[in-house]
């Protein structure tokens, strides 16, 4: 058995040019994989193709070329078990109003040809924190609890893998945290996650690794670790009385003499602090007069890795 729940290779998809529309390249050749176990992120701005991902693997979109295995079932050879390896949770909020939450998890269930013996229905209400709506019209629900029910329903037949499509989007805090503490503790049961979110903080948060497409293509794929890391650096810039000689700065700090006359020394923030910075200056004698500081937020890194400012 293949220790990846995801392996996707030369993965393309162009979209059919439809009325006026022009045929459209939304994948341009993805290699990716998702190791089992893991809370993975997928990240990229509007447009760049995360649906479409996703939808290719849970079987909803057709692709062009390329080839697709969901828990080692390749699509092509074998797209029942492929499929059922997969639950999506939509981004939208199509749940139908006239099913309460019980019967929502059956219906979906018997799609998936689940035997009713089989069925955790109430395990699943349970989890997603329905129980005591179990019986409700789905129409008498709030906002927050349809998508609970979203979550369920991409439960029932028990999958490997769960993807969850901007699980966050429009949704308030406290919901937030219980969507969380629900992934975690799937995820500890042993299920593959894979979120999709614009916000870098958000897979921070949650994610092991991350992989971040833009305009169709893989642009990144590391640990979260490794992606923070690169957005360690940050930016004191001080100008001073007079001219600024020779200065002692402590190990990987970097200096730049602007010509606006700031000095600009850019540090890693995990071993250097502003402090021993200001120490050093005033070591080498430089009266300081103004000061302050510039770090590169989620968006700047995001846009660095895209290598792209138009691409947001
Ligand atoms: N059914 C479709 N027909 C034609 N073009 C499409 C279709 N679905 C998506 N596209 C186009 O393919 C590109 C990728 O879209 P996709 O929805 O996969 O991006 P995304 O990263 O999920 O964006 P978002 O965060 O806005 O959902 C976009 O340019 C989009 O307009």
């Amino acid at each position: 058995m293949t220790q990846n729940a995801i392996e996707i290779e030369g993965l393309k998809k162009t979209y059919a040019a439809s009325g006026k529309s022009a045929a459209k390249e939304a994948l341009t050749g993805i290699d990716l994989t998702i190791p089992q176990g893991s809370v993975f992120g997928l990240l990229g701005p509007n447009g760049a193709g995360k649906s479409t991902l996703i939808n290719i693997m849970a079987g909803l979109v057709r692709k062009s070329e390329g080839r697709v295995r969901i828990w080692g079932f390749d699509q092509d050879q074998n797209p029942r078990q492929s499929r059922a390896a997969i639950g999506v949770m939509p981004q939208e909020l199509n749940v139908d109003p006239f099913f309460t939450p019980r019967e929502s998890l059956e219906t979906q269930a018997g799609l998936y040809g689940v035997p009713a013996r089989e069925r955790r229905t109430d395990e699943i209400l349970s989890l997603i924190g329905l129980s005591d709506k179990a019986d409700a019209y789905a129409r008498t629900l709030s906002g927050g609890m349809r998508r609970r029910l979203l979550l369920g329903k991409a439960l029932v037949h028990g999958p490997q893998v769960l993807v969850l499509d901007e699980p966050t989007a429009g949704v308030d805090i406290a919901l937030r945290h219980m969507l969380w503490s629900n992934v975690r503790e799937l995820n500890r049961q042993g299920m593959t996650i894979i979120l999709t979110t614009h916000h870098l903080e958000e897979a921070q948060e949650m994610c092991d690794e991350i992989a971040i497409i833009d305009r169709g293509r893989l642009v990144v794929r590391d640990s979260t670790a490794a992606i923070l890391a690169r957005m360690d650096s940050k930016t004191l810039l001080v100008r001073a009385a007079g001219p600024i000689g020779a200065v002692d700065l402590p190990r990987g700090v970097t200096r730049e003499d602007r010509a606006d006359g700031w000095l600009a020394l850019t540090y890693p923030q995990s071993t250097v602090k502003a402090g021993a910075l200001l120490a050093s200056l005033h070591g080498a004698g430089v009266e300081v007069i103004d000061l302050t500081t510039e770090q590169a937020d989620l968006e700047d890194a995001f846009l660095e890795l895209t290598g792209d400012k138009a691409a947001v």
